[in-house]
């Protein structure tokens, strides 16, 4: 088969004069409608293209992936499934990635489309590389980009619910940034906003949580009029209502047309889709695992027992399934244990303490410096229980969680599957206990369809209370950073600063 590359120019509304080479290249891509995204250039691998037809059909079927482009006369761009497909960078950007044997599906498939400058909409299950996903593409536009150093004006920003993702994503960012010679600072509350704000002299790249963005936006510390790539991790919690306007404060000062937007999460509930598609041009969808139309879905490797209990029985249940995690034949399994509420973290985490666990907590009463550091004694094994409110619910990628035990089920089905998602991690296996009773049984419907979507076993008790989806609400989500207080149901999620 001829070897046919690819050149795929994604122009801004402005018109480019060709280089020598696109004048070439036979680009069959109309030029995307006014307004579209920015001025990005992406050579499909000779390699790639010479692959044949099925053997790219087999791997889609194999991942259920599913690619829905609005641009009728868009490319078919291939997925990237093998690094050695990446497209050539100068610097060794693509070093860090020895330590991974191909990408995940999530990354070969939505590489090229942000390589190209396209808006993404990436939806795949947790744990399967999404921050790789759309932090890759970003650290080699700032690689590529002759982006003159405005001090104080980064070229990327990240936005993520939590202060710990935030951290995580930075970690993450790091290793490749300094190869591709490109500065990263990460900014959120609870700390002192000096060494911040020194870090955004040189930052192209600003990982964020929304509220201490918006102060140092307001205080004038930096500036997002220069920003061309941004990205909403966790993106159907960042969009939840009651946080628009953060998002919207954040968006407004950056430029609309030169400026790739890009979503990613592992759910995408039908009350966001509105509101994400306003701060996008013409967004590619790419869904790994199944139709995200349909209800939530959970890493398929989980292992997901419920049981209905009696309230006054959780804690009880919980020092048994311990005892049995913890005190078995082998060595203590690294155990992550949820509740609803930052009173109920504090009664449990006495409670498992008083029995002779190794446990730390993690809530929004806790100062920054504590949640990090209970955090890290969980990563290094120090603590082998980590008993938190959903502050920990997404995102966080700690090793070898063998067990996630919900103690009081959160206040949505989408939570369920991020909290659960924090086992089964980068191709393990996983486990999840929930401990479910009468007081939950409005999500009874939604639990029973993501447990039979994933093939798990669905227990007599949970069917009688209901197989019912009550219709989420774009406010549903519970609160999300200032824990629920024990005694009023949350209203509104508020997040972090
Ligand atoms: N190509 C790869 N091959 C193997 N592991 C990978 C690859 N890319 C990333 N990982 C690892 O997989 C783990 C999960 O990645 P990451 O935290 O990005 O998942 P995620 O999809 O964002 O999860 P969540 O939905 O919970 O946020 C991390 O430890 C990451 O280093």
């Amino acid at each position: 088969m001829a070897k046919r590359s690819h050149h795929v120019e994604s122009t801004d509304s402005r018109p480019k004069k060709k280089s020598k080479s696109e004048k070439h290249s036979k680009s069959s891509k109309k030029d995307a409608p006014e307004g579209n995204v920015v001025s990005a250039s992406y050579e499909q691998a000779p390699a790639l293209s010479a692959i044949a037809q099925s053997e790219i059909d087999q791997f889609h079927a194999q991942h259920t992936i599913k690619v829905t482009d609005p641009l009728p006369e868009a490319l078919n761009l291939r997925p990237i499934t093998s690094f050695e497909y990446l497209p050539a960078c100068d610097s060794d950007l693509y070093g860090p990635l020895k330590s991974f044997k191909s990408p995940t599906p999530i990354q070969s498939t939505t590489w090229p489309l942000l390589f190209a400058g396209r808006d993404v909409i990436g939806i795949a299950e947790t744990g399967s590389g999404k921050t790789l996903a759309f932090g890759l593409p970003c650290l080699k536009k700032i690689s590529d980009s002759k982006r003159s150093k405005n001090p104080y004006q980064p070229t990327a920003v990240i936005i993520s619910p939590t202060r710990e993702l935030a951290m995580q994503i930075y970690d993450q960012l790091v290793k490749f940034a300094e190869p591709a010679q490109a500065g990263v600072a990460c900014v959120y509350g609870g700390v002192r906003k000096d060494e911040q704000r020194e870090a955004l002299k040189s930052a192209a790249i600003v990982v964020a949580t929304p509220g201490r963005l918006k102060d140092l936006q307001s205080d004038g510390s930096l500036s997002l009029g220069k920003v061309k790539y941004l990205v909403l991790d966790e993106a159907d919690r960042m969009l939840d209502k009651g946080f628009e306007q953060d998002i919207k404060d954040i968006i407004q000062p950056m430029p609309v047309s030169r400026r790739q937007t890009v979503m990613f999460t592992a759910t995408w509930p039908r009350s966001v889709r509105d509101l994400a598609a306003g701060f996008m041009s013409s967004p590619v969808t790419v869904t790994i695992g199944g139709d995200p139309s349909a209800d939530p879905r959970a890493n398929t490797r989980i292992k997901q027992e419920v049981e209905v209990v009696n309230h006054h029985d959780k804690e009880n249940r919980l020092i048994q399934i311990l005892n049995r995690s913890q005190r078995g034949s082998n060595s203590p399994e690294k155990v992550l244990v949820f509740c609803l509420y930052k009173k109920e973290a504090m009664r449990v985490e006495r409670l498992v303490k008083a029995k002779g666990f190794k446990v730390a907590g993690i809530h929004g009463d806790l100062g920054q410096g504590e949640r990090f550091r209970n955090l890290d004694a969980f990563k290094t094994g120090a603590a082998t229980v980590l008993v938190a409110t959903d502050v920990a619910a997404r995102g966080l990628d700690i090793p070898a969680v063998k067990l996630v035990v919900n103690v009081t089920f959160p206040l949505t089905v989408e939570d369920y599957v991020h909290r659960i998602g924090r086992t089964g991690r980068a191709g393990a296996e996983g486990h999840a206990i929930t401990l479910f009773t009468e007081t939950d049984k409005a999500l009874s419907g939604g639990l029973i369809n993501v447990l039979k979507a994933a093939k798990q076993e669905v227990p007599e008790a949970l069917l009688k209370f209901g197989t019912t989806v009550k219709k989420k609400q774009h406010d549903a989500y519970g609160a999300f950073f200032k824990d629920v207080d024990t005694d009023k149901t949350a209203t509104k999620i508020v997040f972090e600063d």
